[in-house]
């Protein structure tokens, strides 16, 4: 404590500083650093909560995430849930930027900084009946159609609310988690929760692609901010007309929950595995030749006179040029939850794509895949949402204004 004032009052101290929170009950008075520790990069990292697009799309995929579904409760209405919404976004701000909100009494993330946290909010198709605002649902929420290899339990699919919560440190993530349900109260209830994982800044020499957990380079062809039709491929276009205006500025999430079976995956010899996906398992570069970044050649013929990149490679059935130009950006988070009951690892990937409409994103590239992917052998789809994700707010808006008071 030798660098530690303690405070008779409640207050926090700003970003940049750092500081912050109780050290367990109301009444104690809170820690602040007087002459703190400078942050290391990672936990001084911040993304703005406020802005044109939410957090958490566009940016990279952190080190710790937690996914959250949650119903309103019986008797909640378009008016709770606006002051939900309300208290959310200002909670959210006020941690991107390394503040406390006030009345935080928690102490989880004392000492750290906001280390990138993001928190991004959407509304599932359920959201717009409970709230009488029916006539304002996109179309592009109607239900994903069924896939023949899903295998989905709806207890951990779907959800009036969503939240996306993501972090560079296990604590700070885990502190928003904490006081966005403290601070819902009785107006939800809890549908499902998902956490999953990525690697750590810093853990690798030089930033690189992330990896899954079965091992693959995973990202390297995801659209990138500098494209030209980024913008247009992700987001719904600011100049949104029509009952779905509010989405102006927004993007879909589609979440999955796919388990990998990775005690048949590694059992696989290497060449194989790289030939279900098409890409060289060390460094991710393409079958048809260059390293990571180099384009795919899904026309290349190999010495042995077949396609480099074969007819059922993930990297060939997914990829836009064999799907109209379906393109999605993959954020996704690995995720472990122990051990199933024949004993073989209960892990795979927290999927979460976004796109401006699922149809021209997720369902076409995913009917494909589903009818002739050699990856899908490994994969079962156990979980599955879509959520209408309202473009970002100025600084004294809310998220879901637009749809909640327009
Ligand atoms: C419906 C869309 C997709 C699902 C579901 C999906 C699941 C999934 N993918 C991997 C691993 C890799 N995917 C890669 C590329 C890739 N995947 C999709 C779509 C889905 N993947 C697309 C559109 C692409 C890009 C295709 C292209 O344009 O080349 C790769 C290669 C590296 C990369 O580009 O990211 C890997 C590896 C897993 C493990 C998985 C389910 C658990
Ligand atoms: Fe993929």
């Amino acid at each position: 404590m030798s660098r530690r004032r303690l405070l008779g009052t409640a207050g926090a101290v700003g970003a940049g500083g750092l500081v912050v929170g109780g050290l367990g009950g109301a009444s104690v008075a809170e820690a602040v650093r007087e002459d703190p520790d400078p942050l290391s990069g990672v936990g001084s990292a911040t993304v703005p909560f406020h802005g044109d697009h939410q957090a958490g799309i566009a940016d990279p995929a952190q080190a710790h995430g937690h996914l959250l579904a949650f119903d309103l409760a019986p008797g909640a209405d378009r008016k709770a849930a606006a002051a939900l919404l309300r208290r959310w976004s200002a909670t959210a701000a006020e941690l991107a930027e390394g503040r406390t909100p006030k009345g935080d009494d928690t102490g989880i993330a004392l000492d750290a900084g906001p280390s990138s946290l993001t928190v991004t909010f959407g509304f599932g198709r359920s959201f717009f009946d409970r709230t009488g605002l029916t006539d304002r649902r996109p179309a592009a929420l109607e239900p994903l159609p069924a896939f023949t290899q899903d295998a989905l339990d709806p207890k951990r699919g779907d959800g009036d609310l969503w939240v996306q919560i993501g972090a560079d440190d296990a604590l700070v993530a885990f502190h928003a988690l904490r006081l966005l349900r403290k601070q819902a109260g009785d107006a939800v209830r809890p549908r499902w929760e998902m956490s999953g994982f990525n690697r750590t800044p810093g853990a690798t020499p030089r930033p690189m692609t992330q990896r899954n957990l079965m091992g693959q380079v995973d990202g390297t062809n995801n659209p990138k901010p500098t494209d030209p039709d980024f913008e247009e491929k992700i987001f719904v276009p600011r100049d949104r007309k029509g009952p779905d205006a509010w989405m102006a500025g927004g993007s879909y999430a589609v979440v999955r929950r796919i388990r990998m079976l990775l005690d048949t995956w590694d059992n696989l010899p290497l060449e194989r595995q790289e030939r279900v996906i098409g890409r060289r398992k060390s460094d991710g570069a393409p079958l048809s030749g260059g390293g990571e970044t180099t384009p795919v050649d899904l026309e290349k013929i190999g010495p042995d006179g077949a396609l480099a990149i074969a007819g059922d490679a993930h990297v060939r059935v997914a990829a836009p040029s064999a799907n109209r130009g379906a393109t999605m950006l993959r954020r996704a988070f690995s995720y472990h939850d122990g051990f199933r009951d024949d004993g073989a690892p209960d892990a795979g990937l927290l999927f979460v794509a976004w796109q401006a409409d699922p149809m021209k994103g997720f369902v076409p590239v995913q009917r494909k895949l589903d009818r002739g992917d050699g990856l899908s052998r490994f994969l079962r789809h156990e979980a599955s949402g879509l959520f209408a994700v309202p473009g970002g707010c100025a600084e004294g808006e809310y998220v879901g204004q637009r749809l909640l008071e327009g």
